[in-house]
């Protein structure tokens, strides 16, 4: 069935699979604010955004969802459900319009009436081609993992944000429908179409049909995979016996697509799936082809190909990589797209005057709790998640060298540590619900976690885990920061936002009570002492992590006090540890402006991080420290930090006096996980942080798993326990190794 289910039925689906949990999720009453349709020759695509009808943290929410336009019955009855979902009033809101629904394809202009009079609501047509580029340059910058290449032997390879290393611009779309659009893109906004083909996904399908009989597109690219199309085709080696070398060609290169028929064919010694592969090769080729001549005439070097034909399947992508690696003689590597199908709906949607980018400046990161498989995808491999708005527009740090590698391992490409984390996570995921069953994060009779969805998160988490350990590359490229990032989606759309938000209460209430004691402590040693011993304590506080399934024992009982946690500790190896060397270079020269990137609530953040801030404020620096903007594990958020640097300040007057100086500033970071992406931070920190001449790193996620081989234009010091043998197996270290690295400025 193609495109059936939407995105709250799959939680559904997939809760009550593994058992029945009564649960209302949040985005079943989400309200639908845009809605935009790309009616094509063959197929329908939506994309609308939602925002929650009742105040939901953050911005919207985009959504994807495809039809055939055979049945556009279907199509049209989804969007009858979203306009009626438009309706949904939230008591805040003023007055509002009639929806308008942006329609784009051929079919904006071909069933426009219908779907006026049949959806009672206005229709606004926007152009085709407008609509492609603009979606197309949207997607490439808001989507992380949007482009990729693909070769048979290395497999889908992620490129990464274009805009990051060089300009998006210009660029060729070869977009293939139904039939083939070829624009240059020069501008947002300024496209020409510069060519085109009737032979398309169109004509692949209407032979393919007409010669074999199939009606289903799925079922026949499966079949694609087993045929053979030398027993259709006419082969060089037909014709020569041998090579033509003289002019390049191999035996196995096809002379004549489906010349081989006539010939060979008198006995019928072939099948579907021969013919299948041989027309898929045919249509690729001739695209390929046709796509690279485009390039050289108009002196592009970037090619992405479009539209739904192409269905992330792996042997259409070799054919058209081969075609324009073969043309370009190995200087052009074709680019492929994750939203291939949307880039229409999506640019339709973003021309309304309503759009989300429209009325404010924001970013968006790609949400996977309720991923589906890309459309009716039938190998699985690739699927999409919804578009999650931020409320800002998220900025890169300005101190980072280029290029920036935010993931420290590449889970597709290690089984080893892939396998590890996802078992790992899995483990962590049950024994979350049993530290909830067993009412270890409860504040008290009312502060309680729900049972019944903390099962359910369990049970979605642990399906994700599963899909992605049978298809590592099913969500873009497979990172700890990735799989970590989707927990916390996972537990959000299952409407647990904070399930430590009482065990963070209770850690930092007894972190405050030790503060004063803990400062005392070491106010009385002489400088260079103290700050070794305030990094001691900084390393002794990152071991309060509930992310660490090691210590959930410990930290559940209550048992570890920051005397213990720093015996726990071993303080190598050398190579990841210079605390020395950072104590010489603060006492002989100072920083003037730090920003710390702060891990753990409790004594982490209070015993550890504080008390070293509250140093190099007295050494004349400004610090500001980033908190996470939303939950993730234990992690201290931005609002709960302004809380604990005031309480801290009640107490200490040289906290209080930085404060009250601003030399001591609490922003929020951009992050809703707990790895960060450094090009990816709140533009209020990112404004704090120009003169920056510091940046510290606290904790594994933050310092280990991700940003490990960050590289800055400033000094940098991280600050993390290795707590899990998959980090240290990757740093060649132990478990309970530290890292306290300190890197002078534009050192690797
Ligand atoms: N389930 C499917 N049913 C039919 N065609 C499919 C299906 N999945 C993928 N395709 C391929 O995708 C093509 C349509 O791609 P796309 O939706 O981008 O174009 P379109 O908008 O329908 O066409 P055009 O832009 O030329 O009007 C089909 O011609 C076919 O080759
Ligand atoms: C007609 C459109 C633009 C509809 O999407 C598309 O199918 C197409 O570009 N066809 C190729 C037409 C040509 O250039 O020969």
């Amino acid at each position: 069935m193609f495109g059936s289910i939407n995105s709250s039925g799959a939680v559904i689906d997939c809760i009550a699979e593994g058992s029945a949990y009564d649960i209302v999720l949040p985005n079943q009453t989400e309200r639908v604010q845009n809605i935009a349709v790309d009616i094509g020759g063959s197929l329908a695509k939506v994309v609308y955004y939602t925002t929650a009808a009742v105040g939901r943290h953050g911005g919207g929410r985009l959504h994807f969802k495809a039809f055939e336009t055979d049945h556009l019955d279907q199509c049209i009855e989804f969007m009858c459900g979203l306009v009626d979902r438009s309706r949904i009033r939230d008591p805040s809101d003023g007055p509002t319009g009639e929806p308008v629904i942006m329609a784009t394809g051929g079919g904006a202009h071909r069933f426009g009436e219908e779907l006026r009079s049949r959806l009672g609501v206005e229709i606004r047509v926007v152009d085709e081609m407008e609509s492609l580029t603009a979606g197309l340059n949207f997607l490439m910058r808001e989507v992380a993992d949007e482009v990729f290449t693909y070769s048979e032997a290395r497999g889908q390879k992620f490129v990464g944000p274009v805009s990051e290393t060089e300009d998006l611009f210009p660029y060729m779309l070869v977009n293939i429908g139904s039939g083939v659009s070829i624009l240059k893109v020069t501008g947002e906004g300024q496209y020409e179409r510069i060519s085109g083909t009737s032979l398309g996904g169109g004509t692949f399908w209407g032979l393919l049909h007409e010669l074999t009989g199939v009606t289903s597109f799925d079922a026949m690219l499966e079949t694609t995979k087993s045929g053979d199309n030398t027993k259709v085709d006419m082969m060089v080696g037909d014709i020569y016996g041998t090579n033509y070398d003289k002019i390049g060609l191999k035996a196995t290169n096809i002379a004549a697509t489906m010349a081989g028929v006539y010939r060979k064919g008198l006995d019928k010694q072939y099948s579907d799936a021969d013919i299948a592969r041989s027309l898929l090769y045919m249509v690729s080729n001739n695209i390929g082809q046709i796509a690279y001549l485009n390039a050289q005439l108009h002196g592009i070097r970037r090619i992405y190909f479009g539209g739904y034909f192409i269905r992330g399947h792996p042997l259409t992508m070799h054919t058209l990589s081969y075609a324009i690696d073969f043309w370009s003689k190995g200087m052009i590597s074709a680019l492929f797209l994750r939203h291939e199908g949307y880039l229409g709906a999506t640019g339709a949607l973003l021309r309304g005057e309503a759009a989300p980018t429209r009325r404010r400046a924001c970013s968006f990161t790609e949400n996977f709790s309720v991923a589906e498989p890309a459309a009716g995808d039938s190998s699985g491999v690739s699927a999409l998640g919804m578009l999650d708005q931020q409320a800002d527009r998220l900025e890169r740090l300005p101190q980072l060298a280029l290029p920036y590698v935010p993931d420290t391992v590449d889970l597709a490409a290690d089984e080893g540590q892939r396998l590890a984390w996802l078992a790992a996570l899995e483990r962590s995921a049950h024994e979350l619900v049993g530290l909830v069953e067993r009412g270890a994060l409860d504040a008290g009779s009312g502060d309680r976690v729900d049972v019944g969805r903390i099962r359910a998160f369990s049970i979605l988490y642990a399906r994700h885990l599963q899909r992605l350990g049978a298809q590592p590359l099913a969500y873009g490229a497979l990172t700890v920061r990735g799989i970590l990032g989707l927990r916390e989606q996972c537990l959000r759309e299952v409407g647990l936002g904070d399930v430590f938000a009482a065990v963070k209460r209770r850690e930092t209430a007894a972190a405050l009570g030790a503060f004063s004691e803990c400062v005392a402590l070491t106010d009385v040693l002489t400088d260079r002492e103290r700050l070794l011993a305030l990094l001691g304590n900084a390393l002794a506080g990152n071991m309060f992590d509930w992310g660490a399934s090691e210590l959930h024992g410990a930290l559940a009982s209550g048992a570890l006090d920051l005397a213990a946690a720093r015996a726990q500790i071993s303080y190598s190896p050398q190579r990841l540890n210079n605390p020395g060397a950072f104590a010489d270079r603060v006492i002989a020269q100072g920083y003037r402006k730090v920003l710390v990137f702060v891990d753990n609530s409790g004594a982490d953040v209070v015993l550890g991080v504080l008390p070293l801030a509250r140093f190099l404020t007295q050494t004349g620096a400004t610090v500001v420290l980033a908190a996470n903007s939303r939950p993730a594990l234990n992690d201290v958020t931005e609002g709960e930090l302004k809380d604990i640097v005031a309480e801290a300040a009640l107490v200490d007057e040289s906290l209080a006096a930085a404060v009250e100086e601003e030399r001591l500033l609490v922003c929020a970071s951009g992050s809703a996980g707990p790895c960060v992406d450094l090009r990816r931070l709140d533009p209020h920190l990112v404004a704090l942080a120009q003169a920056a001449d510091l940046v510290i790193l606290v904790g594994m996620a933050r310092a280990i798993v991700s940003n490990y081989h960050a590289r800055f234009t400033c000094d940098s010091l991280r600050i993390a326990v290795f707590k899990n043998k998959m980090t240290a197996d990757a740093a060649g270290a132990n478990v309970f190794d530290s890292l306290c690295l300190y890197v002078p400025g534009g050192e690797d």
